[in-house]
């Protein structure tokens, strides 16, 4: 740059001077270009030959040191050489200790003189400018060697830069002694004129050549040095001046280039100084810049529109530019952060929201396993309730076709002893058993030939206990399901009736009567149903020997009179009577042993241990359905009555021709009243013995009965066996009805016409044959009261529950009352007994106690020592009756409806025997008693006055019979 600019310079300068050279002083402007021109080839001689080449030649000689240091021409032969190789062949060398002789002394002259005429002749054949030898020896023109060494350089030059080989001087110009020169023609700048096509070369004489050598100076303008160029431009302005002219040219040139580079030089630091102050300027206002950025960045944008307006000058606005670019990708960035912050703090709180949604949803799960888990207990819960309702259900449908199947008539069953060890089987009575149907073969004195019986079943002498029981466990089922069931047998004495009800003296697990298998039967089903139901069982033992009622259940012998009540004290025949809880059949047993011991039991000449009385189990039933509170009772007697035979046949005499003759009259009371049931009369006679007020309840339709009749195959028996089954057949025949409900207004007014026609009946009887039930209150005025419609829910009885004929006959005359068992022990002390029983109902409160039998006392023996003041302290805490709420539960409803049974009006009123029976259909309750009598049943026999004869002929006869001992169990008589 400096050297361009000072060849720029040094043109300009040199342009001007063309024209004003004869203005300088000539003679210094000489010395000074000779000088010039000769540090010029002495530099290049020294460059050419090295330094050690050339020690004889300083840098700068003068003339006389540059004469001196080419005289022996050592160098130029080595410089040409070295320009033009092989130009001097054999160069003659100095030696090595040259230095150390004196001038020239140590080579000969001629050597010296052969080297550079050599050179000079080598120069020649280049066509290059040569000197004189002289012109090396003191005085000479030492100027003519300088210009054939610079001659030389530039032809170097020219070689170098591949013009190798194209002599320019060589061939066309000739060189000559006196030495030639380039000549500028023109005034052109030097630089323009290196771009000609043609230039001229004018010889020192004169001559001008025209030279193609506008290529060769283009090619050095774009390659030449710029002290080469001003080393070209000065050669050419000074080669046409005289050697006196150069240097006051050279001069000139010098100051004016030095003047002019002292302006551009003060320009330049001018420039300099001005271009530092903005940059001082510039820095100081970006770095303000730049603060007001970062604060105006950080704060607001407003900041940043000030920082921005506060440049001081238009120089800044690259800085400014580049600034709001930061400025910009800071707010990037910022708003980058910004964001990253924002979606870091959602990121959180979408993680507390997460924790907080799986937190909730555990608790979920968990409450949701918890609400399976209850859900599941709840389902078990109804599935089980399900299960044992349908049970019910299905046990009170087979129930129900049982009923249906008795018919509303007293079922009878008849067995055949076997005969006994040491009797002849020989001579037997009994000739075929055909399941219902059994024939008698008799005597010539009964009419040779054989006599034909029909019954519901018949056992023959081989029947086991288990078969007898068998056909008899439906009606052990009704007690659970609230029926009232009494089962009674019945025949001469010794015909099997104490081993059909308890078994043989020797019980043995198969030899269980009735009595044990029917309590076995009620603890199972009670034990099977324990899910749906709670069932109580408690018993009552009485016997009536010699039309007295004795309690067998006590210790304090049984001469206590007892008195019946049919239509109070809610069920219980016998109120006084001590009432035990059972849990077992084995408690009953022992309960039946202490029964059997305190019964009055004698030896008769028919069989050594005959009961002179009636025995009655009574078992009470009291179950309440967990589910819906409802709550059933029932009641099954087991009665084995004393031995119906003859009193002559006894051979009773004194005591015991007084039992039989009380025997034969109760017995003689039975027949009558099953008699008036068979003939459908409007007066039945239950109060003519004390037997058959007991069973009042059993026979007057609203209660399922079963009859064993037993008879012994011996032949002089078969009077006996006869009667029996005659009566047995009349029994059979009884149809105890079954009412309807929602009668007609006709029909009511029928019934109430009968109704006043029995009571007519009843007053007329009382006065003519029942001196002994006179006191007693007018059983058809006392139900009259019992009915009246200030108490209907008193006369939906226990049977409303469960047995669908004692509701439609609930309103009849034979009313029965209900047994509340807490009542029984409230009143089981006579003191406490009200006068009027139905004050004792109307007066009661009817609250069901919270337990059933709380007031009972549960040992046994303790029942027997304690049982007066024990429950007569149990009256004195609870005085409640549930009667009237267990009687209205909704569930009974419904399963009444199932069967599309109505249940009936409490204040329906049945004319027994005169009801009138329904052609057809099985849906009503008081429909299917009646329809489904059978009609075997009903022509065995004719309702008549055969029927008390008949008793009568069974009451005859009578003897003294021996006792016999209790078996382990309580077994008969
Ligand atoms: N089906 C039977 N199988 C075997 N033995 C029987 C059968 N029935 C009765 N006996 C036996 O006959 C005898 C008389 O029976 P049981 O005492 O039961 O008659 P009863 O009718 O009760 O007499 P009473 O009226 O005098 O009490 C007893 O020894 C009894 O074991």
């Amino acid at each position: 740059m400096a050297s361009d600019s000072l060849s720029v310079v040094a043109e300009d300068v040199l342009k001007p001077h063309e024209t004003r050279t004869g203005d300088i002083d000539l003679a210094s402007r000489k010395e000074v270009q000779a000088a010039m021109r000769r540090y010029e080839a002495a530099e290049w001689l020294r460059k050419m030959v090295g330094v050690n080449g050339a020690r004889d030649l300083p840098e700068e000689p003068t003339e006389e040191e540059f004469r001196l240091g080419l005289r022996n021409g050592i160098v130029l032969c080595n410089a040409l050489n070295k320009v033009q190789p092989g130009a001097v062949p054999k160069v003659v060398e100095a030696p090595a200790d040259s230095a150390l002789l004196p001038d020239g002394a140590a080579l000969s002259a001629y050597q010296y003189f052969e080297n550079l005429r050599n050179f000079l002749v080598s120069m020649e054949e280049l066509g290059l400018p040569t000197f004189e030898a002289s012109d090396l020896e003191g005085g000479g023109k030492g100027s003519r060697v300088v210009n054939c060494v610079l001659a030389l350089k530039s032809y170097g030059e020219n070689k170098q830069m591949g013009r190798n080989g194209s002599c320019k001087y060589g061939g066309i110009l000739k060189p000559s002694t006196s030495g030639k020169y380039f000549v500028r023609r023109n005034s052109e700048p030097f630089m323009n004129s290196l771009s000609r096509s043609q230039s001229t070369v004018k010889t020192q004489d004169g001559e001008s050549v025209e030279q193609n050598v506008g290529v060769d100076f283009s090619i050095q303008s774009t390659e030449m040095t710029t002290s080469q160029s001003l080393n070209m431009l000065l050669h050419a302005i000074l080669s046409d001046k005289k050697p006196e002219e150069v240097p006051v040219i050279v001069e000139s040139m010098l100051s004016r280039v030095m003047r002019e580079f002292e302006h551009r030089i003060a320009s330049q630091n001018e420039q300099v100084k001005t271009t530092k102050k903005d940059l001082t300027d510039g820095t100081k206002s970006f770095c303000e810049a730049k603060n007001s950025t970062e604060i105006s960045s950080i704060c607001c944008e407003k900041e940043t529109v000030k920082t921005e307006n506060s440049f001081p000058s238009s120089k800044d606005e690259d800085f400014r530019i580049s600034l709001k670019d930061a400025e910009t990708s800071k707010e990037k960035l910022l708003r980058q952060h910004l964001l990253f912050d924002r979606q870091k703090r959602e990121i959180q709180e979408l993680k507390v929201s997460l924790q907080t949604t799986r937190a909730g949803m555990e608790l979920m799960r968990t409450q949701n396993a918890q609400e399976f888990s209850n859900l599941g207990r709840h389902m078990q819960v109804l599935a089980q309730a399900a299960s044992g309702y349908h049970k019910v259900l299905e046990e009170n449908r087979k129930l129900y076709n049982q009923v249906q199947d008795l018919k509303g008539n007293i079922r009878v069953y008849c067995r055949v002893r076997p005969f006994l060890p040491g009797q002849s089987s020989s001579m037997s009575t009994v000739g075929h058993i055909d399941d219902g149907n059994i024939m008698i073969i008799t005597p010539s004195k009964y009419g040779k030939g054989h006599k034909s019986f029909s019954f519901n079943k018949v056992f023959g002498p081989f029947a086991t206990q288990e078969e007898v029981f068998s056909d008899t466990q439906p009606l052990i089922r009704s007690v659970l399901d609230g029926y009232n069931v009494c089962i009674f047998a019945y025949g001469q004495t010794g015909a099997g009736k104490t081993y059909t009800m308890s078994g043989p003296n020797e019980l043995t697990e198969e030899s269980f009567g009735v009595n044990y298998r029917a309590l076995n039967d009620l603890f199972h089903i009670s034990k099977q149903r324990k899910d749906t139901f709670c069932y109580e069982i408690a018993v009552q033992m009485i016997e009536i020997y010699n039309e007295q009622v004795r309690d067998l259940l006590t210790n304090d012998g049984p001469q206590k009179r007892l008195d019946i009540h049919n239509s109070s004290q809610k069920g219980l025949a016998v109120p006084n009577a001590n009432l035990v809880p059972v849990t077992s059949t084995t408690e009953v047993i022992e309960l039946m042993n202490i029964g059997q011991k305190n019964r009055a039991v004698s030896a008769t000449a028919m069989n050594d241990r005959s009961s002179r009385s009636h025995s009655c189990l009574t078992i009470h039933v009291q179950g309440r359905e967990l589910a819906s509170g409802a709550v059933l009772r029932g009641c099954m007697h087991l009665v084995d009555l004393a031995g119906s035979e003859r009193v002559n046949k006894s051979e009773a005499k004194g005591d015991r021709l007084k039992e039989a003759q009380h025997i034969n009259k109760s017995l003689s009371a039975l027949g009558d009243v099953i008699s008036a049931l068979a003939q459908k009369s409007s007066h039945i006679p239950y109060r003519n013995s004390k037997l058959t007020q007991l069973l009042q309840d059993s026979l007057g339709g609203q209660a399922k009965t079963l009859m064993f009749v037993h008879i012994s195959p011996e032949a002089d028996a078969i009077s006996e066996t006869l009667s029996t089954l005659k009566f047995a057949e009349r029994v059979a025949s009884v149809e105890l009805g079954a009412a309807q409900v929602n009668k007609e207004s006709g029909e009511v007014k029928e019934l109430r016409q009968q109704v006043a026609s029995l009571k007519a009946a009843l007053a007329k009887k009382e006065g003519e044959h029942f001196q002994s039930t006179t006191s007693s209150p007018d059983m058809y005025r006392l139900k009259s009261g019992a009915t009246s419609p200030a108490h209907p829910n008193q006369m939906q009885t226990m049977e409303d529950f469960g047995n669908i004929e004692v509701l439609s006959c609930s309103a009849m005359m034979q009313e029965r009352v209900e047994i509340d068992l807490q009542d029984l022990l409230r009143t089981s002390d006579s003191s406490l007994w009200p006068e009027d029983p139905l004050r004792g109902w109307e007066g009661d409160n009817l609250q069901m106690p919270d337990s059933f039998y709380q007031g009972y006392v549960p040992d046994v023996v303790r029942v027997y020592r304690d049982h007066h003041r024990s429950w007569a302290n149990s009256i004195a805490t609870d005085d409640s009756d549930d009667l009237d709420f267990a009687t209205s539960d909704s569930s009974e409803q419904d399963m009444l409806s199932q069967y599309n049974l109505p249940k009936s009006n409490s204040n329906a009123v049945n004319g027994g025997s005169k009801i009138k029976r329904p052609q057809s259909g099985p849906v009503k309750s008081s429909e299917t008693r009646t329809q489904m009598a059978s009609p075997s049943r009903k022509l065995a026999n004719t309702p008549g006055q055969t029927v008390n004869r008949s008793n009568r002929q069974l009451l005859s006869g009578s003897a003294d019979r021996k006792r016999r001992p209790i078996g382990k169990a309580a077994s008969g008589k």
